[in-house]
């Protein structure tokens, strides 16, 4: 079953300046694709665009069928039961998603209570389990903590456990683990990979770090400054780059990664 469906998909600005011309791709549940390009290139306002989050200001035109609702000019209130529920998104800053002023555990309670209808000693239990999936250490009392009080990379695992609690069939995750550490963030992969595996969620997975995108997807499109110029799989793309950028891209990440020499 085809669960997202974009066909044609171009955002432009208020006065007319295209930022992301003609993006078409199908995701199934259970399928991965990576979008790969450099800063500017388009990736966030996809991620936005499919799931009707454009800032103010950006036009979409085309089509986005997510889960066979048409999300490019429906109404803010149609919308609202498929976030999260059907599609849910991992921002690159943790603190987008967390509340500053809040702890933890009603945070994670929120999705739990609005989307489940947990409620006591069950959304209590259900809590601890949520941040317990994500491999937090001492769930109770990163549950009774503010943002402030943990780590960098146990706010990701948070907002990571957010965005899990109303079973979303598709994850978005916006360069996840970008903001953090080198050894984080490949713990925060592995993470993402073993419960997109386990629940068997569609991944959308948005990145400028080729080595990053390979370690989570093998099927990819690249995007630059708003157009897909090349797309297929990581293997292909990684021996047999057609466009000179994708060429380059590959090229940047060997000299960086030489994890990606496996032709
Ligand atoms: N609200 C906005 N108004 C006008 N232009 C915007 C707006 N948001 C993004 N853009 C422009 O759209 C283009 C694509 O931005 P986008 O955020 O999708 O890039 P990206 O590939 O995700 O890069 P990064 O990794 O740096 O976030 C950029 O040129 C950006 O300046």
């Amino acid at each position: 079953m085809t669960l997202l469906s974009v066909s044609e998909l171009s955002v432009a600005t208020r006065d007319g300046l295209p930022l992301l011309h003609t993006l078409s791709f199908d995701l199934a549940a259970g399928e991965r694709l990576g979008l790969i390009g450099e800063s500017g290139s388009g990736k966030s306002l996809t991620a936005f665009a499919v799931t009707g989050l454009l800032p103010t200001g950006l036009v979409s035109t085309g089509s986005v069928l997510l889960a066979g609702t048409q999300v490019i000019g429906a109404a803010e209130r149609s919308l609202v039961p498929l976030r999260g529920r059907v599609a849910a998104v991992v921002f690159q800053d943790p603190l987008t998603a967390l509340d500053p002023l809040m702890r933890l555990g009603d945070q994670v309670a929120e999705p739990l209570r609005r989307h489940q209808g947990l409620r006591g000693a069950q959304l209590r239990a259900g809590i601890v389990a949520a941040l317990a999936e994500v491999s937090l250490p001492d769930p109770e009392r990163i549950a009774s903590a503010y943002p402030h009080e943990i780590s960098g990379g146990q706010r990701q695992r948070v907002a990571i456990a957010i965005a899990l609690a109303c079973r979303p069939e598709l994850l978005i995750a916006d360069e996840p683990t970008t903001a953090l550490d080198v050894t984080v963030q490949a713990d925060v992969l592995d993470l993402l990979d073993r419960i997109v595996a386990e629940r068997g969620m569609a991944l959308l997975f948005v990145s400028h770090d080729l080595a990053v995108v390979a370690r989570m997807t093998d099927r990819v499109i690249v995007l630059r400054a708003g157009v897909a110029v090349e797309r297929g799989t990581l293997t292909a793309l990684l021996s047999a780059p057609q466009h000179p950028y994708t060429a380059e891209l590959v090229r940047s990440a060997r000299t960086l990664d030489h994890a990606l020499d496996i032709s």
